[in-house]
């Protein structure tokens, strides 16, 4: 599955990145017929250059190389040409160079955590793709690994220098609306102020969860051909029927298929990873830059777009037949996007009418922004964020779930299962002590999570889970749309008292009767939904 997507990549940045700093072997393997043109069109071409996100755009910070591992006394010296030769055809093995030193990944390609993608570095160098998947700086696991498949060093003056910054035209982002966890690949949560301030979050405050550079696709133009561009912009739906892929334009399969708006919190599936760790232990995230989220990797917004419980069944007769019959059976649905990143869904949650799954082209009634996926996403409501795939180009359905590094190693729980759905949830955003009246003012949000039912109650207590009391829930602020379910949040707050509080927690209730855990349980890091205590000062 990636590797035919990474074939239809179009974004000139992947393609310099790709080209630039690997070998030509390399370069030909991946994309034969598009090298020549991209260098010169490089070459040739400014970045498009109109004002709005375009003129906004800004280099991030760049990243030190990570070191590599330490020369071994008296190991071999290749050539590059040499290594280009071990390319793992023909039963070869597979060697790559990073800086100097030479490495033979022919046993580590089967357990590499990113997957098979590795052999498109295979002969080559692979400091460029790293550029792009910048992750493999900031892991504390790369390091080890490469202590362990150093083979040798090249010749002198034959290691590579990247000549192009995938990431030189990331849009710009508002540090004082968002705090910052990494810029490349750009990661940051919603502060408490914003998520608490509005029913809606507005898109420049809304979390931020990219793993690669923002493609091309989304370095869009001018405010006035956005719309413009959002109704050209083209989705392939792969082997629809007779193995034929046809490639849509959005206002094809809007004059098609009707648009409708949801409303939805959008949640990434590391939100309170930092509570969890506190609570359960070390995880995935200790040690990483995203050991610092609290509760912000969250936002509520009405999504508009087009209904996949519409545009599947037309297209994917057979299969969704099949799987409507069948409860679901054994399909899922596969979103590509145009940095790369890949997710899937199973096809009979996207299918149901009830979850309000849509291909989103607008949030808040805006045109979505560079970061959350211009001009299209896929936005299905609580599921979570890492299988809403931005910057959607690709569609697909798949007996097995897809290959991909963020299905396969990431954002899966302690049972190995992908992570789908969301929890119940209830989160503490604000707490104020008015010292006159000795009262404790809390507020916060809650939504049920992949089950989509109504919040019943939000309940507070200042004794650590002995006594609650019931929050108020503001219902009257819920935005009436074309929602079958109640995927947005709500939002809540209550007064107590403060005399002797110095923690309060906060849990819901769901109108089935499930209400949340003081802890809950660990899930590799991911999910954590137990009750949302504040310390009081
Ligand atoms: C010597 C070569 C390589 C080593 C030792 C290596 C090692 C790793 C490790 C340890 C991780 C998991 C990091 C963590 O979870 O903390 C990872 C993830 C990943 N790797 Fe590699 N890798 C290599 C080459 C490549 C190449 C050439 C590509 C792309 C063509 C690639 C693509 C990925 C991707 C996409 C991920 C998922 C994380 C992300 O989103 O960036 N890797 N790799």
């Amino acid at each position: 599955m990636f590797s035919s997507f990474t074939k239809r990549l179009t974004s000139s940045h992947f393609r310099a990145a790709l080209i630039l700093t690997a070998s030509t072997t390399l370069a030909a393997l991946t994309f034969p017929d598009t090298l020549k043109a991209s260098q010169q069109q490089q070459q040739q071409q400014p970045h498009p250059s109109p004002i709005s996100y375009s003129t906004l755009r800004t280099p991030t910070p760049s990243l030190p190389p990570r070191p590599g591992a330490k020369p071994k006394p008296n190991e071999p010296v290749y050539t590059r040409s040499q290594v280009a030769l071990n390319d793992g055809t023909d039963n070869k093995p597979t060697w790559v160079t990073y800086l100097a030193g030479v490495y033979d990944i022919s046993s580590f390609k089967a357990i590499h955590p990113g997957g098979h993608i590795i052999g498109q570095a295979a002969g080559a160098d692979v400091g460029g793709f790293w550029e792009v998947w910048a992750h493999h700086h900031h892991s504390g696991k790369v390091g080890g690994y490469l202590e362990e498949l150093r083979i040798g060093r090249l010749v002198e003056g034959e290691e590579e220098h990247s000549t192009d910054d995938p990431y030189d035209s990331e849009p710009i982002r508002d540090p004082s609306v968002q705090t910052i966890f990494m810029e490349r690949p750009y990661c940051s949560e919603t502060p408490n102020k914003a998520l608490n301030s509005a029913y809606l979050t507005s898109p420049s405050a809304l979390y931020v969860r990219n793993h690669a550079p923002v493609p091309e696709c989304a370095w869009e133009p001018e405010d006035s051909t956005r719309e413009s561009n959002v109704q050209n912009h083209e989705v392939c739906f792969e082997r629809v029927q007779n193995g034929t892929s046809p490639t849509l334009k959005v206002s094809d399969l809007q004059s098609r298929f009707g648009t409708v708006t949801v409303t939805s919190i959008l949640q990434c599936a590391g939100n309170r990873a930092g509570e969890d760790i506190k609570n359960t232990g070390d995880s995935g995230f200790t040690g990483t830059p995203l050991e610092r989220i609290t509760v912000g990797m969250l936002g509520n917004a009405q999504w508009s777009g087009i209904r996949l419980s519409s545009i599947l069944p037309a297209l994917y007769p057979e299969q969704c037949g099949k799987a409507k019959e069948h409860g679901g059976g054994e399909w899922h649905v596969v979103f590509e996007g145009a940095d790369g990143y890949e997710g899937s869904t199973p096809l009979a949650r996207v299918l149901d009418p009830r979850n309000d799954c849509i291909l989103a082209t607008h949030m808040n009634g805006e045109p979505l922004s560079p970061d959350h996926g211009y001009p299209m996403r896929a936005l299905l409501p609580g599921i979570a964020g890492a299988r809403n795939v931005k910057w959607l180009q690709g569609v697909s359905l798949s007996k097995v779930p897809v290959d991909a590094p963020w299905n396969e190693y990431y954002y899966k729980n302690s049972f190995g299962e992908q992570i789908q759905q969301l929890p119940l949830q209830s989160i503490i955003l604000n707490t104020t002590t008015n010292s006159q009246t000795n009262k404790l003012s809390v507020s916060g949000v809650a939504y049920s999570g992949g089950s989509g039912n109504a919040i019943a109650r939000v309940e507070i207590s200042t004794d650590g889970g002995k006594t609650w009391s019931s929050a108020n829930i503001k219902n009257e602020e819920i935005k009436k749309d074309q929602s079958n379910k109640s995927f947005g949040w709500v939002r809540w707050s209550a007064n107590v008292s403060a005399e002797n509080t110095t923690e309060v927690c906060c849990r819901a209730t769901d109108s089935e009767g499930k209400t949340q855990c003081e802890i809950s349980p660990k899930q590799r890091g991911y999910i954590y939904n137990g009750w949302s205590k504040v310390e009081v000062i």
